[in-house]
């Protein structure tokens, strides 16, 4: 079965936009819980223009499914998990001023850092994954860091698909493969929505959990949040 994680990202940016508590994120937490969201993730960003570091407090306080955290790790972010033991780390390599993220980490170039990394988290029993591309050298030096798991990330996928779907989900099937030989979980996210993800998952069908932020927040525009979950869930069968 494959979880599907809801990146509240961009409730938090609207809710930025006025500065005061409209929407509430904790309770859309909560919310997207109820309409059957298997896990919430967060990225908050070294400029909190999105989620900031107290809503991840409010948020741990109520949701009962699993805590996703995503970033990069600067001594800010490592003492955040510490303090908050999510179900979940999920290192980014982005810069701090990337307007979203855009590439996985060179697993070969950072080996010593993510390795303590993994061993940090781990041994405060938080699951750790690395977000990753499909290039195979890549992925068997994550796997050597002793992450329990990696995130595709899935933009290359996702702008591919309208034009050639094969093409696109083509380095992914690889990539799952080695990463599942090597005895890695394997998790997705970036740009998937409810055009690409039906193909993505029957294509990939062990994929252990989805994140989606962007495209689901902007179909729940128009379908609202408990169809919008519905649907995307529909899409991971
Ligand atoms: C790690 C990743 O793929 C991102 O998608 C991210 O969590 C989204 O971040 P923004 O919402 O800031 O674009
Ligand atoms: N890890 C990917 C994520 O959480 C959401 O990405 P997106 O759907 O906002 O592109």
């Amino acid at each position: 079965m494959t979880k599907l994680s809801v990146n509240i990202n961009k409730v938090a940016t609207i809710r930025n936009a006025r500065g005061g508590n409209v929407p509430n994120v904790p309770q859309v937490a909560v919310d997207c819980e109820k309409f059957g969201a298997e896990g919430i993730t967060v990225h908050p960003r070294p400029d909190q223009r999105h989620i900031t570091t107290k809503d991840v407090y409010d948020i741990k306080a109520r949701i009962k499914t699993e805590f996703n955290i995503e970033g990069y790790p600067t001594p800010e972010f490592i003492k955040l998990i510490k303090e908050i033991r999510p179900t979940q780390v999920t290192l980014v390599p982005d810069a701090p001023d990337a307007i979203t993220s855009n590439a996985g980490w060179d697993t070969k170039v950072n080996f010593q850092f993510l390795s303590d990394l993994a061993d940090e988290f781990k041994a405060m029993g938080v699951r750790t994954s690395i977000f990753t591309g499909t290039d195979p050298e890549i992925i068997e030096y994550a796997a050597k860091t002793g992450t329990d798991r990696i995130e595709l990330y899935t933009e290359p996928y996702a702008t591919l698909y309208p034009k050639d779907p094969e093409a696109a989900i083509l380095p992914f099937i690889e990539a799952a493969k080695i990463a599942k030989h090597l005895g890695l979980g394997i998790n997705a996210g970036h740009d998937l929505s409810l055009e690409n993800l039906n193909f993505f998952y029957k294509n990939i069908p062990y994929i252990e959990e989805v994140s989606i932020g962007h495209a689901l927040i902007s179909d729940a525009l128009y379908l609202g949040l408990e169809r919008t979950i519905a649907a995307y869930k529909n899409c991971l069968k």
